[in-house]
């Protein structure tokens, strides 16, 4: 991270690592790393997914940002917003006005409060409220249920309303689309690219590789709580052969358009991490070399953890 305001730079995290403080059955303290020496940068006008699988610590990574992470969580590593530094305090001030989050869960609703209500804010933006509902298929009438009475599918766009009413510069998006229908889906895709092309930034969190290169400008590949690849969008084509890390082509062609062919083995638990190289136990390529820790590197106009000459 440098000194000197990169006006392209809306967020940076740098060599971030998240720990949580355990206690075992005999009442040992123990850490459990759920994220190691992660980076990321999401520029101005852009959008970056993030893809991984079920517990690569996606959605971690989006509450490290906004400062959600539970009190046994130990952060380390660095985090700027527009060129400044990340603190607590910031977080506070940026989360909700800045920095919108569409969270994962409908949990993050608050139970006891109109969700008409909740959608204007603190600051009762009505008219973006109403304008936001109506895009997604929201009628008057939801403003004055309870998070309670939503179905799954307007739980979700109720969310989204919430993030794009707050005029945020920069949106984190965790698993937006499942549960919506098709047509509300792509509105709400849309709503994020021209969100992007006014200049702002989005993070749009995903485990779907498919939907992550179609969308995005560049995609963050997550393994086991750390990155893996950044890849530009384009680079997800033909045989993949501009992808950089065994374990995103594994993922391109797993897909069913390239053959549907599966990855043996499974990711590591926070609990088991091998040393060196995270995806070491699942690599063909895996030398010596990779049972010491890896860097991520600059290759091609992207960036990878490995020391293949990818
Ligand atoms: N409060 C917590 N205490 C202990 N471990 C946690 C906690 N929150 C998350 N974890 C663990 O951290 C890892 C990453 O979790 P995270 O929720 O970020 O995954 P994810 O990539 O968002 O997965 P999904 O696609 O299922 O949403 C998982 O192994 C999870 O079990
Ligand atoms: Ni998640």
């Amino acid at each position: 991270m440098t000194n000197q305001k990169n006006n392209d730079l809306l967020l940076e995290v740098e060599e971030l690592s998240v720990a949580f403080r355990m206690y075992d059955a005999a009442f040992e303290q123990q850490e459990l790393q759920v994220i190691s020496d992660l980076s990321i940068q999401v520029r101005r006008g852009e959008i970056l997914a993030i893809a991984g699988s079920s517990g690569s610590g996606k959605s971690l990574l989006a509450h490290a940002v906004l400062g959600l992470l539970p009190e046994n969580a130990i952060v380390t590593g660095r985090m700027a917003y527009d060129g400044e530094l990340l603190t607590l305090e910031r977080q506070e001030q940026l989360r909700g006005s800045q920095i919108a989050l569409v969270p994962q869960s409908v949990a993050y609703l608050d139970p006891l409060m109109r969700v008409g209500e909740q959608v204007r804010g603190p600051h009762g933006k009505a008219s973006a409220q109403r304008a936001a509902f109506e895009r997604y298929g929201l009628g008057p009438a939801v403003d004055k249920l309870y998070p309670f009475q939503l179905s799954g599918g307007m739980a979700r766009r109720v969310l989204v309303s919430t993030a794009v009413v707050a005029d945020a510069q920069l949106i984190i998006a965790d698993e937006p689309t499942p549960g919506l229908d098709l047509g509300i889906a792509l509105e709400t895709l849309k709503h994020f690219r021209e969100f992007a092309d006014q200049g702002k930034g989005v993070v749009l969190i995903t485990h779907d590789i498919d939907l992550a290169f179609n969308i995005a400008d560049r995609i963050a590949v997550f393994y086991a709580g750390t990155t893996v690849e950044v890849a530009n969008a384009s680079d997800f084509s033909g045989q993949g052969e501009a992808l950089r890390h065994p374990y995103t082509k594994a993922l391109f062609h797993a897909l069913p358009q390239n053959g549907f062919h599966p990855i043996e083995g499974f990711q590591p638990y926070p609990k088991n991490l091998p040393p060196g190289c995270l995806f070491g136990p699942r690599c063909p390529h895996k030398g010596l070399q990779c049972e010491e820790k890896v860097f991520m590197r600059e290759v091609r106009g992207g960036s990878v953890r490995c020391n293949r000459g990818a």
